[in-house]
């Protein structure tokens, strides 16, 4: 058996919300194998977003265990969860986020940078993601000048630069009329499928869960199948 892309055991998630606790997550258990792509669904409040920032090693659990490629994270130190989520995790919001005085190009390539890959290298790397997401005749221009699909496209670029091996969506294209969202969310899982790495993403859109490899719903803290 292959090593999971991400494994969740026992996790759980407790928020105080003054004299009361709020148990959002109460033992989820998860496994997303390798280049294995699920839908993670669930009623507003279930907690879908807590349990991708666990995943994304943005938050930490009360309890459980969470693991990236095998990699046990709860006893990391800061400095390697940075690294793992730089070298292993690939991130895609609602909202794009994109660095506003930038091009296209340059936002894909400030991460890559950051990660110490030279600027050549970089550039011809957002150019083929930007290639695979039909936006090369838009490499040069600025978010603002870009629509709401064609911005979040970018942020899907940016966030596969690095060569993640696990994707991580909050509702990628909740932010887009219908049919941008399913040309958007197409691409999205073109690219994905293309690149052969795992993903774990949020949506409230069943036609969308529907074309992932499996559906888990997040029911009173734990994640069943759907
Ligand atoms: N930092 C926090 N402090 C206190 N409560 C929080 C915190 N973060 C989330 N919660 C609560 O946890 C619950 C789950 O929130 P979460 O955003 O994870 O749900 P969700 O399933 O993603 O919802 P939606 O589909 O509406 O985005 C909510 O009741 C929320 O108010």
């Amino acid at each position: 058996m292959p090593q999971a892309a991400l494994r969740l055991d026992k996790v759980t998630r407790s928020f105080s919300q003054g004299r009361e606790v709020l148990n959002v997550l109460t033992g989820a258990d998860l496994a997303v194998n390798p280049g294995e792509i699920v839908a993670l669904v669930g009623p507003s409040g279930a907690g879908k977003s807590t349990l991708l920032q666990i995943c994304g090693l943005l938050e930490k659990p009360t309890a459980g265990e969470v693991r990236i490629g095998g990699i046990s994270c709860g006893q990391l130190s800061e400095d390697r969860r940075t690294l793992l989520r730089r070298d292993h995790l690939g991130f895609v919001y609602q909202y794009h986020h994109l660095l506003p005085e930038f091009s296209a190009a340059e936002n894909i390539v400030v991460p890559q940078m950051i990660a110490g890959i030279g600027r050549k290298p970089a550039l011809a790397r957002a150019a083929e993601l930007l290639a695979k997401m039909g936006l090369s005749e838009r490499q040069d221009h600025r978010p603002g000048q870009l629509s709401g699909g064609e911005q979040q496209r970018v942020a899907i670029c940016r966030a596969l630069a690095n060569r993640p091996k696990l994707l991580l969506a909050d509702e990628p294209t909740g932010n887009l009329d219908p049919n941008t969202a399913e040309r958007v969310f197409q691409a999205l899982l073109d690219l994905v499928r293309g690149e052969g790495l795992a993903a774990l993403i949020a949506t409230h859109n069943p036609d969308l869960a529907r074309r992932m490899d499996r559906i888990v719903t997040l029911r009173e803290g734990k994640v069943v199948a759907a």
